[in-house]
């Protein structure tokens, strides 16, 4: 029987530990055993229960603190990252050989160690000769996404993670409870999938049209094959984190989001304009 991985990635701060956290109380109110292992060394806080913590392994001060090293906080991180990847038996050991197990791996916020570090890529290889189905979900602080060309970055960093992972993938906008009415409503309108149009809106809206016909390019490229979907998640309310939950299921048992589909029919693109509420 396989066992199940999510990989909970994003920038600093998205609330990745907060996500494992919440994920934890709601295997318990549905009797699902979910387990969390922190796999960033310089964390300080979260308030889940800790399946295994790579701080017993090496921790952010053991790099800074070194007199030869002498890294600071960045270099240290991927100092010990380097690490964790050349000791990965740790974590086997942590993990043990059960089956249908289910775990969260929350992973620290240096956003290098995703888009051209190898490392998470090879951690990812070894679950899953360890019969792991992996999934990485990717958040993104909903916050700095409420405005256009600032979603489409948001889209680019997650999609440079898929890139190098090469996993199945789902990118969750958080904390969605501290949006305004106005911003939520701006937001649906760049979560259901127009980013085509949302880019071709840019065009007009900026006044400087080089980075508007650049933003239409990638978002086509975006929207056209499939490459990312966003999910909105109110951790507050169960039902969302419920729905989240069955799109990684679905996610780990095909692969579905990350097939590359065909690229979509669009007609007349130029002409359609993305008319914003404000
Ligand atoms: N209102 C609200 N606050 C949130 C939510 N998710 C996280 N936060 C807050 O955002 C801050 C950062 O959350 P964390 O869960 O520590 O974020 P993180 O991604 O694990 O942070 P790093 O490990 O430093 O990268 C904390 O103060 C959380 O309480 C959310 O859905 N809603």
């Amino acid at each position: 029987m396989p066992r199940y991985a999510q990989l909970v990635l994003g920038p600093a701060g998205s609330g990745k530990s907060t996500y494992c956290s919440s994920m934890v109380k709601h295997g318990e109110v549905v009797k699902r055993t979910i387990n969390v292992v922190n796999l960033d060394p310089a964390a300080e806080h979260f308030d889940y229960p800790v399946f295994a913590d790579v701080r017993e392994l090496i921790e952010i001060d053991d790099a800074m603190d070194d007199q030869a090293l002498r890294f600071g906080p960045n270099g240290g991180l991927i100092f010990c990252m380097e690490y964790f990847e050349r000791n990965l038996e740790w974590l086997q050991e942590q993990l043990g050989d059960g089956e249908d197990d289910y775990f969260l791996f929350d992973c620290p916020g240096q956003i290098e160690l995703y888009t051209h570090v190898p490392i998470m890529r090879r951690v990812v290889n070894q679950l899953q000769n360890w019969n792991f189905r992996v999934c990485g979900v990717f958040l993104v602080d909903a916050q700095f996404c409420v405005e256009q060309s600032k979603f489409l970055s948001g889209m680019l960093t997650a999609l440079s993670s898929m890139i190098q992972l090469e996993i199945p993938f789902i990118h969750v906008l958080s904390k969605v409870d501290l949006l305004s009415k106005r911003d939520k409503k701006r937001l649906k309108k760049f979560v259901d999938p127009d980013v085509y149009q949302l880019a071709s809106s840019e065009i007009s809206n900026s006044f400087l049209g080089r980075y508007g016909q650049l933003n239409k390019a990638i978002a086509s490229v975006i929207y056209d094959y499939s490459l990312v979907k966003f999910y909105t998640l109110d951790m507050s309310k169960e039902d969302s984190i419920t729905d989240l939950l069955g799109e990684i299921d679905l996610c780990m048992q095909y692969g579905e989001d990350f097939d590359v589909k065909e690229p979509k029919e669009v007609e007349n693109n130029e002409s359609e304009d993305f008319h914003d509420d404000e």
